[in-house]
């Protein structure tokens, strides 16, 4: 069943035309992943879907409602969360200040409002675990764990809005490879709650391991839309390079 679906969306900033006509399509439970190559317009089309920027032209729908006309706050409250690389977490707090950031549970204690530390803990814990996420400590400031730790944290954060989607802006780029396989699992754990995920990723090999589906954008125009069970990396990045230029296409692969 379709969550989200994007139609002919166009956006130019001034004079300088970034997404021409694109359609994509997410469905509850697929993974489907966003590559192109720097500037292809990526970043762009999900910050429309977020709706951080607006789109020129277009439509986008979730669960079959329009969405362009919410603001971020409610689209986010519809369903749709963003990881954005930077991850946005406080780093000298703990697991579960961060996973709560800005809206801590409140308990009253002689009539006054005290942040429920217990629950949050607790609630913290019971989204690592949902996730099968492993981290060192819970009560430990997240800017001493590695990246995949941080990123489980701010992937758990997500989960507790009750997301339909999540978009990830390169979940694995700045990961050691023993840490690689533990977010791709993260992102299976998501699919497998029926929650859609849309990956940015110039890390082509995970985009083939992970995703269903991989939607090429190339100069702002979806080149491509390719079952990822029936691709492979020569498809993906002829796809991304336009079909021409196999010089460049070699270095893809071997970023990938
Ligand atoms: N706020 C903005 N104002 C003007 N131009 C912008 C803005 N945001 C993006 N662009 C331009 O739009 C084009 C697409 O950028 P975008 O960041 O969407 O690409 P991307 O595919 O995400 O690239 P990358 O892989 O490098 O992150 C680029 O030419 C970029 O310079």
């Amino acid at each position: 069943m379709t969550l989200l679906n994007i139609t002919k969306v166009s956006k130019a900033f001034g004079p300088v035309s970034v997404l021409h006509g694109v359609d994509m399509s997410v469905d509850r439970g697929e993974v489907v992943g966003l590559v192109g190559d720097n500037g292809a317009g990526k970043s762009t089309l999900m910050k429309i879907v977020t709706g951080m920027y607006t789109a020129d032209a277009g439509e986008i729908t979730l669960d079959g409602q329009d969405i362009l006309g919410n603001t971020p706050g409610e689209r986010r409250r519809m369903g749709i969360e963003m990881i954005y690389q930077d991850l946005a977490l406080a780093r000298q707090q703990d697991v579960s200040a961060n996973i709560f950031l800005g809206r801590e549970p409140q308990k009253k204690v002689l009539g006054m409002n005290f942040v429920d530390k217990a629950t949050m803990r607790r609630e913290a814990q019971a989204m690592i675990d949902r996730l099968g996420a492993r981290l060192p400590a819970i009560n430990r400031p997240v800017g001493s764990f590695s990246g995949g730790q941080q990123q489980s944290v701010a992937i758990a954060r997500a989960l507790t809005f009750d997301p339909k989607l999540v978009i990830m802006d390169e979940p694995t780029a700045a990961l050691a490879v023993r840490e690689v396989q533990g977010v791709l699992d993260l992102i299976r754990q998501l699919k497998s709650e029926g929650i859609g995920v849309i990956l940015i990723s110039h890390r082509l090999n995970d985009v083939l391991s992970v995703t269903d589906r991989i939607v090429v954008l190339n100069h702002g125009r979806a080149a491509a839309n390719l079952t990822t069970a029936e691709t492979n990396m020569t498809e993906v990045v002829s796809a991304i390079v336009g079909g021409a230029d196999m010089d460049h296409a070699a270095a893809h692969e071997a970023r990938g």
